[in-house]
């Protein structure tokens, strides 16, 4: 990874007209740095499950795409074929212009609902774990892109949970991914921890243009963070919303809008009342 710390304090000290002259190019390398991602026609079973069916999903280079969908549609499952973890029955995933394929790949990376911290390695070991070669510079420097490198040296055990998963979003980025997969990363965190995790990774994209594809149960979660919001339904993608909203987005008419839109097609096909009372599904 480049010195990210350095890239930032350099842009920092950039005089205004010269950051405006450079934007063009700076957009155009930071939109070629996300991998594209190409599913066709995957199936992914289970036994005599099939969970996923003939499913067909792009995502161009640094989009920020959310998946929703109701409990055991296959979001989770899906993401785990983009990381390699499940393999296609039938179809295919690729990725880039040069179509590689899902795997051991240093450039895709995977943040879970729970950090899987290892207990007895420190913050910046577990951290070095996510560096090819497990560059202690790197590690700290990815530490610090979370506000944790005042930390480093502690065991996991003694962070909040909030911190625990800035660590674990560390360890994700340390390695500089051009795709980072989130399964639901937010899940376990308390409102106001999940709305600053919110900002952080919002943030985070936007610096470094990775695509990222972002699972959630929660629509207004998707409609914050995401350029494009999908929903799973039937093992394939029923909704596709492109959300054109200003970033940062403020919960005005707009964002309403597009919520309720999204919240109303996913409870469209079984709406129990529980489900009608939140915004999560
Ligand atoms: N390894 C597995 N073996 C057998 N069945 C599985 C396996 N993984 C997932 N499934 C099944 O596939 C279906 C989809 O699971 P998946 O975890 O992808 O759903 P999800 O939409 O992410 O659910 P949730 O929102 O509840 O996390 C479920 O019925 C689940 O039980």
């Amino acid at each position: 990874m480049a010195s990210v710390a350095s890239t930032l304090r350099s842009a920092q000290l950039t005089a205004p007209h010269e950051e405006e002259k450079s934007r063009p190019s700076l957009q155009a390398e930071a939109a070629a740095r996300g991998l594209q991602v190409d599913v066709q026609d995957a199936v992914v079973r289970f036994g005599e499950l099939a969970v996923l069916r003939e499913l067909s999903l792009s995502i161009p280079s640094g989009q920020f795409l959310a998946v929703v969908g109701r409990s055991g549609c296959g979001k989770s499952t899906l993401l785990r074929l983009l990381a390699g973890l499940e393999a296609a029955s039938a179809g295919t995933v690729s990725f880039g212009a040069a179509g590689g394929s899902p795997g051991l790949r240093t450039d895709v990376r995977v943040m879970f609902q729970d950090a899987r911290l290892l207990p007895w390695k420190s913050v910046l070991d577990n951290v070095r774990i996510g560096v090819p070669g497990g560059d202690r510079a790197q590690a700290l420097d990815a530490l610090e892109l979370v506000g944790l490198a005042d930390r480093a040296k502690e065991w996991p055990a003694v962070l909040s949970g909030g911190q625990r998963q800035r660590v674990s979003l560390a360890r994700a980025l340390a390695g500089d991914p051009r795709l980072l997969l989130l399964d639901e990363p937010l899940g376990a965190l308390d409102a106001l921890t999940r709305i600053e995790m919110q900002q952080l990774i919002e943030r985070l994209w936007r610096e470094r243009r990775f695509t990222a594809v972002l699972v959630t149960h929660d629509v207004g979660e998707a409609v914050a963070l995401a350029d494009r919001v999908v929903l799973v339904e039937n093992g394939s993608i029923a909704q596709d919303v492109a959300v054109a909203l200003a970033r940062p987005r403020e919960k005005d008419t707009g964002f309403a809008h597009y919520e309720s839109t999204i919240l109303n097609r996913v409870l469209a096909r079984r709406p129990p009342a529980e489900d009608r009372n939140g915004f999560s599904i």
